[in-house]
């Protein structure tokens, strides 16, 4: 039997921590590395972080956007790299913010967590405001094939507050009525495990003024946590920032760690590993 998302999310945790090394080409980073901004350099940059994170961190996520900028070769420059993260054994988020409806969804959920598919990942970002009922092809998808599913719940840009902290009329925000959903789901799926099913959460955030301190969850639920080291959060403060989430939260960081260039990644992430290991104590 294929094991959960969630129960390859505790091993990783256990095995590796809780770092995820993003994988964000940059053109300004690609042109710092010493490498073409084309999808050849975006490709080479992506399996250089690989290397790098591959024994030393547990987790890495591709930023689609930056593939995508070069067309089919930037796909094709993503597909390597997405192999070589797997091949590696690091854990392999797609962040690919998709969000659609009925079949069109379902098309997505099959691109991205179908077991042999050129795009597979184990876990994919998802956009939830066409609604979170529009989600399910992808969460059942991610279900029957041990794959994850990050929601979108409250992002660490300024311009998602508009959305996000709009309230219903029992006065509970949106991303907090995003929380609750998925906590529920995991409930349905996992009782007393660690969800499949996690929210994206901005690590740059006061979690009190999004209400998402009211709904404690029946599971560990999955955080996936950007924000940290280039937008301003500091891995120390992981504790008094999330709360009862900190036990799921993965720390995302992406320039903080690429800046130091192809000489001084790896010593980056191991430090970055370390200060997230000292964080949790
Ligand atoms: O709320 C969100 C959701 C996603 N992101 C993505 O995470 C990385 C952050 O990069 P840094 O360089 O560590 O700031 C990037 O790919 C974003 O698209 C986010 O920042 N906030």
């Amino acid at each position: 039997m294929t094991a959960s998302f969630g129960t390859r999310l505790d091993e990783v945790f256990v095995r590796s921590g809780r770092l995820c090394v993003g994988i964000d080409p940059h053109r300004f980073l690609l042109e710092a590395w010493g490498l073409p901004d084309t999808a050849a350099g975006a490709g080479a940059f992506g399996l250089a972080v690989v290397e790098a994170a591959a024994g030393r961190a547990g987790i890495v996520k591709p930023q689609v956007a930056f593939f995508e900028r070069f067309g089919s070769a930037g796909y094709i420059a993503l597909e390597g790299v997405l192999a070589a993260a797997r091949d590696a054994g690091l854990l392999v988020i797609g962040d690919a913010k998709r969000g659609e409806i009925g079949t069109s969804m379902e098309g997505y959920a099959e691109a991205w967590l179908t077991p042999g598919s050129p795009l597979e990942v184990d876990a994919l970002t998802v956009n939830p405001y066409l609604g979170f009922g529009s989600l399910q092809p992808a969460l059942e998808l991610a279900e029957q094939h041990g794959k994850g599913v990050f929601v979108l719940t409250a992002t660490s840009n300024p311009e998602g507050r508009d959305v996000q902290l709009a309230e219903d009329r029992a006065g509970l925000t949106v991303a907090a009525s995003m929380l609750d959903e998925i906590d529920h789901w995991n409930a349905r799926h996992h009782p007393g495990a660690t969800g499949s099913i996690g929210a994206v959460i901005g690590a740059t955030l006061r979690l009190e003024e999004f209400g998402l301190t009211e709904v404690p969850p029946t599971t560990t639920l999955p955080i996936l946590a950007p924000g940290f080291g280039h937008q301003g959060a500091a891995v120390a403060d992981l504790g008094s920032i999330y709360g009862d989430l900190a036990p799921g939260v993965i720390v995302s960081e992406s320039r903080s760690i690429l800046a130091a260039g192809p000489s001084g990644i790896a010593d980056a992430v191991e430090r970055s590993v370390a200060a997230v290991r000292s964080a949790r104590g």
